[in-house]
């Protein structure tokens, strides 16, 4: 049990602390920033009960094997990797949102509004969907960090299955606002979700 106070505990449960509290809150921040504090519900902190669900897992699994496995821990390469992946969800993830700016909302528009524009510059030139492959890139470098091999793998498929249901969805409507302007681009763009066109 001693090993749930150990350094290698106390380092890498912090870090997944710190990445949870800098992800939410700073996208509650531009949320407000972009938005306007009016428009901006406390749903924008993006905590929803199958996150919470996801997160208790998650941490179930971590102090399972502390406890019982306390060696799997201890692959500091992996777990830095894993820092290093959190970091870069983060950074393409954040880009997204600054980039779209207005256009940026955390509910999928299904009117359009007069002042949407199809956002093709910067981070959207490479991928069409940089804000969910930040996600999903952060979601399961959270889990490579606290080296849990069974989230990793759940984590990577849940996210995975919630974005192959949710980019089709919001397409439908970007192609109707946007017509042959979203579908020449894309024509051009991969979506950057792995194995989602
Ligand atoms: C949560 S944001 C996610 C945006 C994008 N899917 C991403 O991953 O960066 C969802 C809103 O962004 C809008 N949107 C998505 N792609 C867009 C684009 N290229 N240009 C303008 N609006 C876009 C959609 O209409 C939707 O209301």
């Amino acid at each position: 049990m001693t090993e749930i106070f150990s350094y290698t505990a106390c380092r890498q449960l912090s870090q997944m602390f710190l990445a949870i509290l800098f992800f939410h809150t700073s996208e509650f921040i531009l949320a407000i920033v972009i938005h306007g504090r009016s428009n901006v519900t406390l749903s924008s902190l993006l905590i929803s009960a199958h996150y919470i669900l996801a997160m208790i897992f998650s941490l179930a699994e971590y102090i399972f094997e502390i406890v019982f496995f306390p060696e799997l821990k201890e692959y500091w390469v992996i777990s830095n990797v894993g820092l290093a992946i959190v970091v870069i969800g983060e950074v393409i993830r954040k880009l997204a949102i600054l980039t779209a700016g207005h256009a940026f909302t955390h509910l999928i528009r299904t009117h359009r509004h007069d002042d949407h524009r199809l956002v093709t510059h910067g981070i959207y030139g490479f991928m069409r969907h940089p804000g969910y492959s930040g996600f999903f890139i952060w979601s399961v470098g959270t889990q490579i960090m606290l080296c849990n091999p069974i989230s990793v793998v759940a984590f990577a498929v849940v996210v995975w299955r919630f974005f192959a249901k949710r980019i089709p969805y919001e397409e439908y409507f970007l192609r109707r606002f946007f017509g042959r302007e979203y579908k020449e681009y894309a024509k051009k763009v991969g979506s950057g979700v792995p194995f989602i066109n």
